[in-house]
């Protein structure tokens, strides 16, 4: 029986790509608002984004370490249904955003060793889900989106309360086994469906969304 893995395309700039990632199945479809990214989108783009998202396709936005201005912005034109907070937000401020805007909030987490494991169940507690995510290099420019994935046996077999999407490097060629490694059941993906960056390549979102789907 094939997987009923839950694939979230991140990043998308263009409705080309969008539809793209609606047709290839994708469970989730990701805005970036991080002006420093080559993913960014303003909030008029997003809202004429997110009106060709259908019914039952989440649409989520991204954020690093907005202040309410910022997220008020967003969520007054865009329409949402998840908040991913990919910056240093505290578990208190996660808590605060989900009580302001009434969105669940998924809390993205860096992992590259078994001592950034304790976040993931600290932020279980208050996020509505878990984006266990590669930690980016000290000199990144960018707090996610780089292609880059860590060890995935850290997380073998380990469960958290809330749903949880693993993210970092996920390519259509490794998906399935960091799939099979780590038991994820959703899984999320930029750069590794991107011909440059930035830029989606539909034939690779496709192979991404059936490799996830694969026995
Ligand atoms: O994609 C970006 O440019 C970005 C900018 C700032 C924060 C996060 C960003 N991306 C996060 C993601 O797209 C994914 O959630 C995740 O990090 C996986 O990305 P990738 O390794 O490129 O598949």
């Amino acid at each position: 029986m094939p997987r009923q893995t839950r694939v979230k395309i991140c990043g998308l700039r263009d409705v080309a790509a969008l539809q793209a990632a609606v047709d290839a199945g994708a469970a989730y479809v990701g805005l970036v608002f991080f002006p420093k990214s080559p993913r960014n989108v303003t909030i008029a783009e997003a809202a004429t984004l997110a009106l060709a998202v259908p019914a039952g396709v989440a649409k989520v936005a991204l954020v690093v370490d907005a202040d309410n201005a910022l997220l008020d912005e967003i969520t007054a034109h865009v329409p949402l249904d998840i908040l991913q907070l990919h910056g240093h937000e505290t578990p208190e401020r996660v808590s605060e955003i989900r009580a302001r805007y009434g969105l669940p909030v998924m809390k993205a987490v860096g992992v590259a060793d078994e001592s950034d494991l304790a976040a993931l169940d600290s932020y279980a507690r208050v996020a509505d889900q878990i984006l266990v995510d590669a930690k980016p290099p000290k000199d990144a420019d960018l707090p996610g989106g780089n292609g880059l994935s860590f060890d995935w046996r850290l997380i073998a077999g380990r469960r958290w309360p809330v749903p949880w999407m693993l993210a970092g490097g996920l390519t259509p060629q490794t998906v399935g086994e960091a799939i099979a490694l780590t038991g994820a059941t959703q899984v999320d993906v930029s750069s590794g469906v991107e011909s440059t960056p930035g830029v989606k390549d539909a034939a690779l979102i496709a192979a991404f969304c059936t490799a996830a789907q694969a026995d």
